[in-house]
């Protein structure tokens, strides 16, 4: 008989969620080697989101301005700071212990595949019949010189004290929501980005409006300027560019994350990995029988997201438990930017529709004297329709205060059986709490 049934590595999003369903019925063993929880909960969405709370409301009450409201109110970066870490310090602890009462037992440590079957954890051979890696990702580091004084997110959202001058390399998610709370909370911010094209999966024209809203509250965005050196002199940084230097007290890298694999040993047990991750099937098993792959470190064409993470875990439990032996079929999947204003899409992206005009059109929609959006005095609240050749909506996009309460409402009219995936963090994402 094997030490477990089941061994996770890894103890994210992903982790756990695969690991909870299968205690009730398996000897589980879950091993992290850092913190409890992973990313979303210690250093991505959650701690995120809690600096985010006191920005949206510093935003919504400037829109509100002569409108019944007077005074704006300050961001205190070291008070945002203490409510985040409030939250966060509770977190490996309390996932540890969670874990630990649902009869799982935990390890901290990182173990190296000896053979399919077997795991060298702290010093011992342990064995399994299933494995499942859930290892995320980790920021990817700059490859030009002085990239060493470059920092990341996970730097970012633990500042005692907000630098002056903040510059933010790459024009994805985290950059432009970062460079967002930056610059809300008092920052003087500079974004560059090397292409025309930043945030690309999501619509051309709306990304355009939030590059306005943000140039609007000071946020100087350089789009078509690839970092060159990053020079140190007395605590401060120089940024070359393409397009210049750019002063700074603080740089943060985010042109991209990469898959955690180092250490586990997987060629050596024929697991077949590419850049973007590991490689699985339908049924989220890699190319090892009984060594499954889920959430971040996962190469696959889905976006990278915690309730995506959260998806996988609960399929491949099923999967373990012998519940399906049906392929995994994701519902649609909404993504948010948490920027100046939310920047949101789900079903059919406008890229894609825009891409076949014979099968799709697109509408624009100015709503902003639409009631919800005249309530809440927003200025530029917009959204792109995307309708099929039956004139049934089968995607939508908008950028507005409140697109991540319109997204989540229309991942319920595409989402008309099976379990749907709600944008993370909002109070859709909490309904299965409620169960
Ligand atoms: C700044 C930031 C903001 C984000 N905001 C959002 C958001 O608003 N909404 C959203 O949906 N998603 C967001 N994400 C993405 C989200 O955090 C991830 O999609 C999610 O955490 C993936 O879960 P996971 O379990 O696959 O990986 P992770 O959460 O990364 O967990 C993997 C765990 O495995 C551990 N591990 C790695 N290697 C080993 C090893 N060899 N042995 C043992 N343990 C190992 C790691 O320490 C980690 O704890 C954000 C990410 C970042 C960085
Ligand atoms: N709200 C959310 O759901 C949320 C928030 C943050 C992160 N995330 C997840 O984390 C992942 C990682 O986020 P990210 O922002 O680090 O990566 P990303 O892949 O979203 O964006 C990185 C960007 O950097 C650009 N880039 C690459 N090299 C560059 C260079 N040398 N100079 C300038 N720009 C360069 C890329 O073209 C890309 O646009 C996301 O893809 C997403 O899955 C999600």
């Amino acid at each position: 008989m094997s030490d477990y049934q089941t061994i996770v590595i890894g103890a994210g999003p992903a982790g756990t969620a695969v690991a909870y369903p299968l205690a009730a019925k398996q000897r589980v063993l879950v091993i992290e080697r850092d913190l409890f929880g992973g990313t979303c909960p210690n250093r991505g969405c959650d701690p995120k989101k809690m600096l985010y709370s006191a920005i949206e409301t510093k935003l919504l009450a400037n829109h509100m301005q002569g409108f019944g409201l007077s005074g704006e109110p300050q961001i205190n970066w070291p008070d945002l700071m203490a409510f985040k870490r409030a939250y966060t310090s509770q977190i490996p602890v309390g996932t540890q212990r969670g874990l630990t009462s649902a009869g799982i037992t935990t390890i901290h440590d990182a173990p190296t595949f000896i053979d399919a079957h077997t795991l060298q954890i702290a010093g011992e051979k342990v064995t399994t019949d299933n494995i499942v890696i859930a290892t995320g990702q980790t920021p990817r580091a700059l490859d030009i010189s002085g990239h060493q004084w470059a920092k990341t997110s996970t730097d970012f959202l633990d500042l005692d004290q907000l630098p002056n001058r903040i510059t933010f390399i790459g024009g994805g998610y985290i950059s432009f929501e970062l460079a967002n709370i930056a610059a809300v909370a008092g920052a003087k911010v500079t974004l560059i980005h090397h292409n025309d094209r930043p945030l690309k999966a999501f619509p051309q024209d709306l990304v355009d409006a939030l590059i306005n809203q943000m140039t609007a509250i000071g946020i100087d965005v350089k789009l078509e300027t690839t970092p060159t050196e990053i020079q140190q002199s007395s605590g401060h940084f120089t940024v070359q560019t393409s397009n210049g230097a750019i002063e700074s007290d603080l740089v943060i890298n985010a042109t991209g994350r990469i898959p955690n694999l180092a250490g586990l040993n997987l060629s050596d047990i024929g697991v077949l990995t590419d850049e973007h991750g590991i490689q699985v099937n339908d049924h989220l098993k890699t190319t090892v029988e009984n060594v499954y792959a889920i959430g971040d470190v996962v190469s696959r064409r889905e976006p990278k997201l915690t309730p995506v993470a959260g998806f996988e875990g609960a399929y491949v439990a099923q999967s373990i438990l012998g519940s399906t032996t049906a392929p995994i079929h994701y519902p649609v999947i909404p993504t948010i930017v948490f920027g100046t204003e939310k920047l949101a899409q789900v079903g059919v992206s406008v890229n894609t529709a825009l891409a076949q005009p014979d099968v799709y059109t697109v509408e624009h929609l100015d709503v902003t004297h639409w009631y919800t959006y005249n309530r809440i005095k927003d200025p530029t609240a917009q959204a792109l329709v995307v309708k099929d050749a039956a004139h049934n909506v089968v995607g939508i996009a908008s950028l507005s205060s409140v697109a991540d309460e319109l997204i989540n409402t229309f991942v319920d009219q595409l989402t008309p059986t099976g379990s749907p995936i709600y944008a993370y963090p909002t109070p859709a994402s909490d309904l299965s709490y409620f169960a």
